[in-house]
């Protein structure tokens, strides 16, 4: 079973396909490390974001910077939004997470073209959104939880510059696919977006088996 998770940042997705990888036992992939792994490495090399040849040339990143707690942070959040509009980044990426996917026995996995892209078929697809400032609220929660000092305004604008970038870019677009279902987390506690996420996809499943 493959369970496509998609949505904007600090939408919630990447607790809730944690959650339901939890719940039916598959493994799970946070796509947006890999952008950001691209991101951390062309910054780490002194390139350019905005320069292809630059950022394909850091899709070849070593992998001990998954572990690199830079990768977390919201400005590398930006750097691989400026580096996911390459097309021949996108293209470097793709067969890793389809691999990813094909494992035995599924896998669940999150971003922003899993369910449109990566795998068009899988056997639920869920979007996940929230309003801008809930989800800059989270990130000032999460911020101050790291002993920071976050800037509301601040996060408000790179989120809404990040959802700009990814719904307009001309490869894989953040939208919302055919057949996925809408969950917005606005004013949901994460106990009760896992729960209304795991009742979408069992929906989901259940149509599937009756068509
Ligand atoms: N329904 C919710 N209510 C309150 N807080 C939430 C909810 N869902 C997620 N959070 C919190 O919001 C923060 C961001 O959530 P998460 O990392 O799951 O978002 P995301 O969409 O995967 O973000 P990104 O794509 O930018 O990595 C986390 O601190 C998480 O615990
Ligand atoms: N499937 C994906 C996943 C991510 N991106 C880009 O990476 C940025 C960071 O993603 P996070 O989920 O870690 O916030 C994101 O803003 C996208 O630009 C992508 O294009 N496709």
């Amino acid at each position: 079973m493959i369970i496509a998770v998609d949505g904007p940042a600090a939408s919630g997705k990447g607790t809730i396909a944690r959650a339901l990888a939890d719940h039916y036992g598959l493994p799970c992939l946070d796509t947006g490390l890999l952008y950001r792994a691209v991101g951390l490495s062309v910054l780490k090399a002194s390139g350019d974001p905005d320069r292809e040849a630059d950022a394909l040339a850091a899709c070849n990143f070593d992998k001990a910077i998954l572990s690199d707690p830079a990768l977390r942070t919201e400005a590398v959040g930006s750097l691989a939004s400026r580096v996911s509009v390459h097309p021949s980044v996108r293209q470097a990426l793709v067969q890793r997470q389809r691999d990813f996917a094909a494992q035995p026995g599924g896998a669940i996995l999150d971003g922003r073209d899993i369910a449109t892209v990566i795998v068009p078929d899988a056997d639920a697809k869920i979007f996940v959104t929230a309003s801008v400032h809930v989800r800059a609220q989270r990130r000032y929660d999460d911020g101050v939880a790291h002993g920071g000092h976050p800037d509301m305004d601040s996060l408000i604008a790179d989120i809404q510059a990040r959802d700009t970038r990814d719904m307009s870019r001309d490869h894989a677009p953040l939208r919302m696919a055919d057949g996925a279902d809408l969950l917005d987390t606005s004013n949901l506690t994460i106990d009760a977006a896992v729960q209304q996420a795991i009742a979408l996809v069992d929906a989901q499943l259940e149509r599937r088996r009756n068509a």
